[in-house]
């Protein structure tokens, strides 16, 4: 993460753009969401180094190429509407319910990380709009599904990060690539299974994989699968491979987030004791579940949210290929071939569009004004290719966060945390950005 936050720093430095090489490569790395703009809105087509997790994904339509990608983004866009988000909070109020209840375990157990508890809720709640089945990983941590998913990940990040692995014919000889391909064959055929089985009877029903165990079906919620195979022409294999997708964008993404978001208010208690009194205004002391109006009432959330994902996004860099000319503002024109490196992480800390405090986590900056620029936050991508799944992603956000802060205050790790001034947090990259320290924080119970 380290190379990343020097590039973007560089960057500022350099009205906006600086270059790296990276093994063979070049790179116009991005800190400036002009430019930003101008990149996203004509380059559709993600650099090489991204497509090396098409080994996983296969024509999924995050990483294919365009020609693969337009068609199937606006089947798929056409579903990430109000009704259906709204129909799915309920699965998301169910297991936020469930994670509280683990979350008990903690409350004597002192410094603990989050991050389990949130990656196995949003493994769970993906599964259940996307696929319709019930995983049930908050039950069981070691759910092969989830272990599967996360192996593939770790692996999948340490090729990309390792240049001479990038070639095939190397790395199909090396163990690293039998586990990979272990995992992605456990993964492909437990989505295939399921989508034949919805296929066969879109009703609510139980499947067993591969190991007997049960997984039983949503609900009564409509997963965009089964949306997908009513309302779509979509093969079994196209409907295999979105699926794959949605639980590879949907699960540590918005788990990060959460994890970010939830040691954030751990560290800013006055911060936290705002977004309480906004809870206890729109629930009052009812512990009834979170209901989609609710969501839309709980703005200082929401401004928490964004300024947790402004200054730790996830997703800290995507990437673009050029394929023609693209001239950008200031007179320089990037040529193709050539690959663009969107420092998100960067843009979302540079002083022009976020003032001299824009390393102070202060959520008031997201309800005081307006954005300097519609790229200047850009948590989710921006442009034709960004995030369908953001409007999905904020609300199984602030359900889980209204949940789990209703029932429990967050505390700092340790006491003199809070007291002390705080020190950035140290960060890693492993295709997504993560906390070093793991997201370690205390609960307390309010009651
Ligand atoms: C906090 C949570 C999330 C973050 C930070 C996030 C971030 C992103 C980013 C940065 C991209 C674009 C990559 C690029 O431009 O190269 C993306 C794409 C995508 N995301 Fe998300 N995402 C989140 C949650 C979700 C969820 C919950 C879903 C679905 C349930 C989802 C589905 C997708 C899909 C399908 C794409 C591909 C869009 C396309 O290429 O047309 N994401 N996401």
């Amino acid at each position: 993460m380290r190379a990343f936050q020097i590039l973007g720093r560089d960057a500022f430095n350099r009205d906006g753009m600086t270059s790296v090489w990276h093994a063979n490569r070049f790179f116009t790395v991005v800190a400036d969401p002009i430019i930003a703009d101008v990149i996203l809105k004509s380059c559709l087509e993600k650099d090489d180094i991204m497509k090396l997790a098409q080994l996983l994904t296969d024509n999924g339509s995050i990483f294919a190429a365009v020609s693969i990608w337009r068609p199937r983004r606006k089947i798929l866009a056409s579903h990430f509407n109000t009704k259906i988000l709204n129909d799915f909070v309920s699965v998301f109020s169910k297991q936020s319910e469930i994670l509280i209840t683990k979350l008990k375990e903690t409350l004597d157990r002192g410094s603990f990380s989050v991050w389990n508890y949130f990656t196995t809720y949003t493994m769970d709640a993906v599964c259940e709009t996307s696929l319709g089945v019930q995983v049930k990983s908050q039950h069981n941590p070691d759910q092969p599904f989830l272990k599967a998913f996360e192996e593939c990940c770790d692996l999948g990040s340490a090729r990309m990060v390792q240049p001479w692995l990038h070639s095939m014919t190397v790395y199909r000889h090396l163990p690293q690539y039998k586990r990979y391909m272990k995992n992605k064959y456990f993964i492909c055929d437990f989505i295939k299974k399921i989508v034949q089985s919805k296929r066969k009877d879109n009703e609510l029903h139980q499947i067993s994989d591969m190991n007997g165990d049960q997984y039983t079906g949503s609900d009564g919620v409509k997963s965009l699968l089964e949306l997908l195979i009513k309302n779509s022409n979509f093969t079994d294999k196209e409907l295999q491979e979105e699926s794959v997708i949605m639980v590879l964008a949907g699960t540590d993404t918005t788990a990060v987030a959460a994890s970010f978001t939830a040691l954030m208010l751990s560290q800013h208690l006055d911060v936290q004791d705002k977004v309480y009194e906004e809870l206890r205004e729109v629930f009052g002391d009812s512990n009834r579940a979170v209901e989609p109006d609710d969501l839309s009432q709980l703005k200082y959330l929401d401004a928490v949210v964004r300024e947790s994902l402004r200054l730790y996004p996830p997703v800290p860099v995507i990437t673009r290929k050029v394929e023609r000319d693209v001239a950008l503002p200031g007179g320089v024109t990037l040529i193709p071939g050539c690959g663009v490196v969107v420092n998100i992480w960067a843009i979302h800390r540079n002083p022009h569009y976020w003032g001299d405090d824009a390393e102070e986590f202060r959520p008031e900056r997201f309800l005081d004004s307006a954005l300097k620029h519609p790229a200047a936050f850009m948590p989710f991508s921006y442009g034709p290719r960004g995030c369908l799944g953001y409007r999905y992603a904020m609300m199984a956000l602030k359900s889980a966060l209204a949940s789990l802060l209703r029932q429990y205050r967050l505390m700092p790790d340790n006491e003199s945390y809070a007291t002390v001034k705080r020190e950035p947090l140290r960060l890693k990259f492993d295709i997504m950005m993560k906390d070093v320290n793991n997201f370690r924080l205390r609960i307390e119970s309010r009651n």
